[in-house]
């Protein structure tokens, strides 16, 4: 969709356009340092999914708590598919996508990706947007989701397909690194690592549909946000994007901007598995720039605990991932932010 269409966008999200003084740069004198000049490659370490070499992967997680997955086995059809569905989506009137989607266990939110567990948005005041839309998806109730519009039940059908192979990548990635992290703690004699197969839940599984508006006046650009720094509270975040460049992470205390290939993934560890791993693994740090020019999609599927596994480490007191929503909620709240895995990290004996 190369024109804007201004009544798809939440009402907040068209004062953008034109801001601060109504000017629009010219397509060709914009601004635009972001991704004109983007194709060097990013320096982030590629893992084969067909071929999972638990050094090298134990490596990526331990160094950057991110990487390139390719050889992933989703159909490049699929990836076209979700994709262009995606933009159809958003591209509806933003009343019909609330009326669409409001009645649960879909739900479509803007404006800040801190949802309660029933989809809801947290509300964090105006002063602290984030600059996205999205629909968030819980797999396991997608059952549960019915609709007459043959195009939102053909978008269903995709997302259930795109949960399939999800699923599967998660759990085989999953698996993967635990197998890295204890062939790591034999060779470092770690004793105290309690990983299991059993701490992810497939049914917790969640995928997530955004939408980054344009912005359309460079002088908004360095302003706004597209999602505010964060680190993920997941177990494992796997994330699919269009070909528009906006992803940040936070490497060496310098942000470094992930390119957008065809057809591969992203994926990024989670608050969890940095503590599942007793801080072996980094949970990165990450956000989400707008682009001067294109509107960004991007489908991520994030996979979690079982609410009541209880999660054991030398350096955060024991907690269930319910313990940690219920505490990030919370934060959310009263501070308008999260504070995380610091809330629960244990004090340091004196050296
Ligand atoms: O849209 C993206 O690329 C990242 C989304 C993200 O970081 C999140 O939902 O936690
Ligand atoms: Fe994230």
């Amino acid at each position: 969709m190369s024109e804007t269409n201004l009544a798809s966008y939440p009402p907040l999200f068209r004062t953008i356009m034109d801001e601060p003084t109504g000017r629009v740069c010219p397509e060709d004198d914009r601004a635009d340092t972001e991704d004109r000049s983007m194709p060097e490659p990013d320096p982030l370490p590629e893992i084969d999914a067909e071929f999972l070499v638990p050094q090298k992967l134990g490596e990526a997680c331990r160094e950057w708590g991110i990487f390139r997955l390719v050889n992933h086995g989703i159909p490049k059809q699929l990836l076209r598919d979700v994709e262009e569905h995606a933009e159809r989506m958003f591209d509806m009137q933003f009343e019909s996508k609330k009326a669409l989607f409001g009645g649960g266990p879909l739900s479509y939110f803007w404006g800040t990706p801190a949802l309660t567990p029933s989809g809801v948005a947290l509300p964090r005041g105006h002063q602290n947007i984030d600059w996205v839309e999205g629909l968030n998806v819980p797999l396991s109730q997608l059952s549960n989701f019915h609709t007459q519009d043959p195009f939102v039940s053909s978008f269903r059908k995709l997302m259930e397909e795109w949960g399939r192979h999800l699923t599967r990548l998660g759990g085989t990635l999953f698996e993967a690194m635990l197998n890295s992290l204890k062939l790591e703690a034999q060779v470092h004699r770690h004793h105290h690592l309690h990983y299991q197969k059993n701490y992810i839940d497939e049914s917790t599984g969640i995928v997530r549909v955004y939408r980054y508006p344009r912005c359309l006046a460079a002088e908004a650009a360095d302003r706004v946000k597209g999602l505010d720094a964060h680190t993920d509270s997941s177990v494992l975040s796997i994330l699919y994007q269009n070909q528009v460049a906006g992803l940040q992470i936070l490497k060496d205390d310098k942000w470094l901007q992930v390119n957008s290939t065809a057809d591969s993934l992203i994926v990024n560890l989670g608050d969890m598995m940095q503590a599942m791993s007793d801080d072996e693994y980094r949970s990165v740090r990450h956000r989400v720039k707008l682009n001067l020019r294109k509107e960004r999609i991007s489908i991520c599927y994030f996979v979690f605990p079982k609410e009541q596994c209880l999660i054991r480490s030398s350096s955060y007191k024991p907690f269930t991932y319910k313990d940690f929503r219920d505490q990030v909620q919370n934060d959310v709240a009263t501070l308008g932010t999260k504070v995380g895995l610091p809330r629960f990290k244990l004090p340091q004996p004196p050296l």
